[in-house]
């Protein structure tokens, strides 16, 4: 067994050349404390990783850090790093923001109608969207490839939908089209959060296919945030489990579904779908998240997990065997670890 320094755990692979984002250290501060703490993780290109964990678990704040979204109050740290750019994202200017986002990070939330103009016509939103980041010149090749866009997203009558306003449209409509923005100038990253919970179950399966079949054509990576295992083991390769504003468990999704190896993990999958059988009622995980701050010094998860012992008082390691890595005294499951926290980086 390895080990990891306690107050740093770490959470990833070798670096690679084909490493699109390197997350190192990250943290979320507020009035002195916590909400985000020590998640380091890498995203290849290509590649389509899952972020769960219950409501409060962080996930969103990660996300909002990445993008340099974070709202007024919150401090991040640590270090956020895009293939091709030479600046860290947490620390960078504005300016240097904008130009990421919408260009190298695309973004999808979940509730489209926030994400569009109400007073524009959607086919100028995205064709705002190309010539804003300079990947086409003139109005007219930009209002094109809009319309090209909007029957690549799968709306009919792409170009009557381009002249139609956010609310003429439905929800799916709405959030096809905010995917075409997001896709719009081939990001090397697409962020989801959630891009599929406020829609009409009919549409989820849908938007859920066109948002991986978008990734796969631009060979794009994906950061999905969800509640949703089921939907992380349909559309993932590999899962980051947060709780308590850290990353307790990650690794290939079928690995980590499967053999799950921290308890909170262990917690989710079999209160999730993935163990439904047809019978009785899926088990849950006792007590709640607590509200932030109020996690437990040591294991996060400690105060609702039946293995906690006295050793979970302390801030337990981060310890991986290959790409499966978890941060627990007495995980399930557990084989072998085969790597060094310096290896795991
Ligand atoms: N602006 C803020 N000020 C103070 N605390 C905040 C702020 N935003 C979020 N938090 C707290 O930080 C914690 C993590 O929030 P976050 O939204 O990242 O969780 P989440 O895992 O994304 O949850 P959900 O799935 O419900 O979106 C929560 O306890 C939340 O209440």
């Amino acid at each position: 067994m390895t080990s990891a320094p306690p107050t740093a755990p770490a959470i990833g692979r070798p670096a690679r050349e084909d490493d699109v984002l390197v997350v190192r250290d990250l943290a979320v501060g507020v009035h002195g404390r916590d909400l985000v703490e020590d998640v380091s993780f890498t995203i290849r290109r290509r590649e389509r990783v899952g972020l769960i964990g219950e409501s409060g678990s962080g996930k969103s704040l990660t996300a909002l850090t990445l993008m340099g979204l974070l709202p007024e109050g919150l401090e991040p740290s640590g270090s956020v790093r895009l293939a091709g750019r030479d600046t860290d994202l947490v620390g960078a200017s504005e300016k240097q923001l904008s130009r990421v986002r919408g260009c190298d990070i695309g973004m999808v939330f979940q509730e489209p109608m926030t994400a569009l103009n109400p007073t524009m016509r959607v086919g100028d939103q995205v064709a705002e969207a190309m010539l804003v980041h300079g990947t086409r010149s003139g109005r007219r090749a930009a209002r094109e490839a809009s319309v090209a866009l909007l029957a690549d997203v799968g709306l009919p009558d792409p170009a009557g939908t381009a002249r139609a306003y956010p609310h003429q449209l439905s929800g799916g409509q709405r959030q096809r089209v905010v995917l075409a923005i997001a896709l719009a100038n081939d990001p090397a990253l697409l962020i989801c959060d959630e891009p599929t919970t406020a829609l009409d179950v009919t549409v989820q399966a849908l938007v859920l296919d066109l948002i991986v079949r978008g990734v796969q054509e631009r060979q794009s990576a994906m950061l999905f945030i969800t509640h949703d295992l089921a939907v992380v083991a349909t559309v993932c390769e590999r899962v980051l489990v947060m709780y308590g504003g850290r990353v307790v468990e990650a690794g290939p999704v079928q690995e980590v579904f499967t053999r799950p190896r921290h308890r909170y993990t262990q917690g989710l999958v079999a209160a999730s779908d993935l163990s439904m059988t047809g019978e009785g009622r899926l088990p849950t995980i006792p007590g709640s998240v607590p509200p932030a701050g109020q996690f437990p010094a040591g294991c996060v998860f400690r105060n609702r997990c039946s293995h906690a012992s006295d050793l979970c008082a302390t801030r337990p390691s981060w310890t991986a065997t290959g790409e499966h890595g978890h941060a627990c005294f007495h995980p399930a499951d557990a084989a072998p670890a085969d790597a060094t926290v310096e290896e795991a980086r």
